[in-house]
């Protein structure tokens, strides 16, 4: 147990009814939430130090790939730490991530947009922390894609993040973007954050003291899971 949590701050959070988001419309309740503190079912959770990664989890690179073969794209290392409210690294917290292809098409059977799939592409990998809290993963640069909100809608370039701290009041499931990306000023969802501090939070810096030389570019995305400077979650009801 790791003790009662910060109280998560409504306001800071994006509402859960953004028209311009539609299907926000849909998903947002209907009364308004009643705010309970952190219990034991809060404030405890799975630990996954004890969990075996695959050699490749956290290498989209490889993980999907015909042997000699790799993902198709721009190569990138996403990396970075998890931190606790009080910036405190998180050791061992299992971080899950899943994202489109360099052409914006993610493998699902609901996704039939045009481009086409890389067969040595899969889009989703793992990682544990380390005693630092840091991560990293290899993958692709995800291409933006078009989806049915408006008439010529664009997601921003993207990669799903769904993170467990210490106990499932920590659990974080979020977007990271890209830095210098247009279309994250068109993205209705990535309107929904109110606070545009708390929005670039969510952009990744170019790192290019962890580029890789005539290899792969690197971007930096620290996450915090609770607190005041908190990575935001989505606008849904599981990010409330
Ligand atoms: O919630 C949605 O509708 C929705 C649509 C497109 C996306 O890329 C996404 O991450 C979510």
């Amino acid at each position: 147990m790791t003790g009662a949590l910060f109280p998560r701050q409504a306001g800071l959070h994006p509402p859960a009814f953004t028209p311009g988001y539609k299907t926000s419309v849909l998903r947002s309740p209907q009364r308004a939430l009643i705010s309970f503190g952190s219990g034991p079912s809060e404030e405890t959770g799975p630990a996954f130090g004890h969990v075996k990664l695959g050699e490749h989890d956290n290498d989209l690179l490889l993980n999907h790939a015909r042997p000699g073969q790799s993902a198709i794209g721009e190569r990138i290392i996403v990396h970075g730490r998890l931190l606790d409210e009080g910036g405190r690294p998180i050791p061992g917290a299992l971080i899950e991530i899943w994202q489109a292809n360099a052409g914006g098409r993610y493998r699902h059977k609901k996704d039939g947009y045009l481009a086409p799939l890389d067969p040595d592409f899969g889009g989703c990998g793992r990682a544990i922390t380390a005693e630092d809290g840091s991560y990293v993963f290899r993958t692709i640069k995800p291409g933006a894609y078009p989806w049915p909100n408006g008439p010529n809608e664009w997601r921003p370039a993207h990669i799903h993040f769904s993170i467990f701290g210490h106990s499932f009041g920590q659990r974080l499931i979020s977007q990271m973007y890209f830095e210098g990306d247009p279309l994250i000023a068109r993205c209705p969802i990535a309107q929904t954050i109110p606070d545009k501090e708390a929005l670039n939070r969510l952009v990744a810096a170019l790192d290019m003291a962890e580029t890789k030389p005539m290899d792969a570019i690197a971007y930096k995305f620290d996450i915090v899971l609770r607190g005041r400077r908190q990575t935001h979650f989505e606008n849904r009801l599981e990010g409330m």
